[in-house]
């Protein structure tokens, strides 16, 4: 029955004022605002329509993929969008596309590394899409390892260009998305070579296509890599392979803010760190931070609305069965999300400000915050995607059968979502460096240099080595100092007992490869202590709204506490807590479940998603799940005709031999 509101009695038992968490949720009353406007916007637009986007081939998903983009260009010029209310309609667009890299990496690559006289030139264009860009960094033969990169970009004084050349087979870039179908224009990661030195990886602009006719410039050889992971999904990027056979360009074209050639064929290098060449991917893994939180909580939205709709066994005389959500079991696996999905909302913030900070230092040559910028931005980005990764797949579970059809939305946003875990660093490679971040940190206590900012606790060492949890009863699991001191206390004993391991051998890097593991997991135990003071800070602020503060400290007590049961070896192990304390930690967490049940619904209907957005039948806003679904089953090709295409090939024969034998 269309209309009726299948959710409304779980709505009904909210506890809280829904509209106002929207608005934590959204940061602002001015993001909320933005978010409402623009998504609906998007789903009122039959231009933005999704239907059918899982059953296309690649040529036509990619077809459709470019027709959407560009209208969306032709929508943002019309309506006058300001960039933040175009990243919105992009947001909403809800399908990776070139736009994104062009957007996102090229033109964030040139600001960051290029000179003013760089940005004026190129920016202008790039703005007005007149150059369409990528980010050209990843090699068949290396990903991870940027120093061992192979492309060469060797100045030739002679006629003042850079040589661009693919020495062998494994130089060819491999990944770079809008590379390869759309891009005109890339930067280039390449090794510096003049006078016949190697100076290392630097950024080049170079044109791959003609802006005419769009065919690869002579030297260029460029092409799709192929189908990936999921349907429709990601296929809607072209992500690209590229080869150089010798390709020059003018020597102003090398990104010269960190260093520079001269005419001559000098190299210079800037009194700016050379670590900025890497600045776009600080840039990047923040903003995946944020959008950990959108992913996430698309997922907990879906798997939370089905869990109030779906009913299994407990029918007594004949009444209804006992709707999922409450059994404990799917509590425990779906609550931590929800709270997770909020953690790293509020940490996302907080990282936006972070970076906002080391930007506006680096501006003024301050470049103190940004071995911190660099750790925070990395480790985060690890943590969180790998959670909302894992998240995402656990609500498709959480949703039985159903949840595996594509019609459920999960399978497309698992596909979407999970090489988040990959580009921009993989996550174990970026919790390393979080790993040599607290290295030299407790390698610098007691030189009289004071950490400060998210490695401040490092400065009370010694009284997080010897201090003990004075828990007594589950409820003081809820005191916010109780559980930072927890958590700092684990993270500063799990680097510390790394520190005292890496003393143990000769040579340094030596002892880094042997104990990479437990320095990866002392790297976690760090990040989750971050997300934990970011949304207990949260709570700190003045939060309006009836209910609004008390829903949100549930949901923190859901975040830690479980964090804490599911590694609680390390708080064991490292003596800070008993295992009676373990023990109380887990009732409490019980109690919050509890606690959090009758207002599960309204938590997710504060996200304010459409059901354009959300693409999903199991999770639709009223609740009307089986007769959609039914319906949805009658759209598929294969239900065309009552007859399968192929039968008279081979259903047909197969049974007349059936008949043969059984006649035997
Ligand atoms: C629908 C249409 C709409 C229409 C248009 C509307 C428009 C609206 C706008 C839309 C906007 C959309 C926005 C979308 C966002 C973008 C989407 C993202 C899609 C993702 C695509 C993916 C891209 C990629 O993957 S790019 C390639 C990424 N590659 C990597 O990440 C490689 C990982 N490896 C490394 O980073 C390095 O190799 C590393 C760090 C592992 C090792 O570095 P090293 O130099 O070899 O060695 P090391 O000794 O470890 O380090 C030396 C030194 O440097 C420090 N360091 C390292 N990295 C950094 C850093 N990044 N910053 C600062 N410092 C760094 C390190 O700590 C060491 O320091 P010391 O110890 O002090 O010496
Ligand atoms: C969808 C998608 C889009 C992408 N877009 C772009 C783009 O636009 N531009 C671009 O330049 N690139 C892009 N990439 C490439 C991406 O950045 C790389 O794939 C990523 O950096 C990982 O590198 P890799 O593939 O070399 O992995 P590898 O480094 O080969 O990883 C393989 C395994 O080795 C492990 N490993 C590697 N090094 C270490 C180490 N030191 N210690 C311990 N373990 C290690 C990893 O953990 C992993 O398990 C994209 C990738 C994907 C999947």
């Amino acid at each position: 029955m269309e209309g009726v509101d299948y959710l409304a009695d779980e709505r009904k038992k909210a506890e809280f004022d829904v509209n106002e968490m929207k608005i934590v949720w959204a940061g602002s009353r001015h993001n909320f605002e933005l978010s409402d406007r623009i998504s609906k916007l998007v789903a009122n637009d039959p231009g933005f329509s999704k239907e059918g986007r899982t059953m296309l081939p690649r040529k036509e998903l990619f077809k459709n993929t470019l027709r959407k983009a560009t209208y969306a260009w032709k929508r943002i010029i019309e309506l006058r969008l300001s960039e933040e209310e175009a990243a919105k309609l992009r947001h909403f667009v809800d399908e990776p596309a070139f736009t994104d890299l062009h957007w996102g990496m090229f033109i964030p690559a040139i600001k960051g590394q290029g000179t003013d006289e760089q940005q004026k030139k190129w920016l202008p264009l790039a703005y007005k899409m007149q150059i369409i860009g990528c980010y050209a960094q990843t090699e068949l033969g290396h990903g991870s390892n940027v120093q061992g990169l192979e492309t060469t970009a060797t100045f030739d004084p002679q006629t003042d260009e850079f040589v661009i050349h693919s020495p062998t087979l494994t130089s060819s870039k491999w990944w770079p998305g809008g590379l390869g179908k759309v891009s005109t224009h890339a930067v280039v990661y390449a090794r510096l070579i003049t006078n016949g030195k190697d100076y290392g990886i630097n950024g080049f602009i170079v044109q791959l296509r003609s802006l005419e006719d769009h065919k690869p410039l002579p030297g260029v050889t460029v092409g799709d890599i192929g189908l990936k992971f999921g349907n429709g999904a990601y296929n809607t990027m072209d992500n690209g392979v590229l080869r150089f056979d010798h390709v020059r360009i003018p020597r102003d074209q090398m990104l010269m803010r960190v260093s520079q050639v001269t005419r001559e064929g000098k190299y210079v290098q800037s009194d700016v760190p050379r670590q900025l060449l890497y600045g776009t991917m600080v840039y990047v893994r923040q903003t995946i931070v944020s959008d950990a939180s959108n992913a996430l909580s698309r997922a907990v939205c879906i798997a939370t609305r089905y869990s109030a709709v779906r009913r299994q066994f407990g029918s007594q005389n004949g009444g209804q069965e006992i709707q999922v959500i409450d059994y404990k079991t799917q509590q425990n696996r779906l609550f931590p999300l929800l709270a997770s999905a909020y953690a790293f909302r509020f940490v996302g913030e907080w990282l936006k400000w972070l970076y906002t900070d080391v930007t506006q230092r680096l501006q003024a040559n301050d470049f103190s915050t940004l071995p911190e910028a660099h750790a925070c931005t990395a480790g985060l980005k690890s943590l969180t995607t790998t959670a909302t990764a894992d998240g995402i797949e656990e609500c498709r579970k959480l949703c039985g059968g159903h949840g595996y059809l594509c019609s459920s939305g999960l399978p497309e946003l698992f596909a979407v979502y999970v090489p988040a875990c990959t580009y921009e660093g993989d996550n174990t490679v970026l919790l390393l460096q979080v790993a040599r971040f607290l290295m030299k940190t407790v390698s610098q206590l007691g030189s009289g240099k004071k950490p400060v900012g998210t490695i401040a606790y490092m400065g009370r060492i010694e009284h997080l080595m010897q201090c003990r949890s004075d828990v007594k009863q589950a409820k003081d699991w809820l005191k916010p100092s109780a559980v930072v001191e927890a958590f700092e206390a684990r993270a500063a004993r799990m680097s510390v007992a790394c520190a005292q391991n890496l003393s143990k051998f000769d040579n340094p890097e030596e002892g880094f490869a042997e104990l990479a593991a437990d320095l990866a997991e002392a790297a976690v135990a760090h990040c989750q202590l971050i997300v934990v003071s970011k949304f207990i800070e949260k709570l700190q602020q003045d939060i309006p709204g009836e209910g609004v503060k008390q829903q949100l400290e549930v949901l923190c007590g859901i975040y830690y506490l479980f964090l804490l049961h599911k590694h609680q070896g390390d708080f064991l192990g490292t003596g800070y807590i008993t295992s009676k304390q373990a023990s109380l930690a887990n009732d409490q967490l019980r109690a919050l479940y509890s606690q959090l049940r009758p207002n599960a619904i309204s938590l997710v209907d504060a996200f304010n998603y459409t059901d354009h957005f959300l693409d999903s039948i199991l999770g639709r806003y009223d609740g009307n799940v089986y007769p959609k679904l039914y319906e949805a089953a009658w759209k598929d090709p294969l239900n065309q005709s009552d007859i399968a295409d192929g039968f008279h090939e081979y259903i047909r024969p197969l049974l007349k031999q059936q008949l043969r034998t059984a006649r035997l």
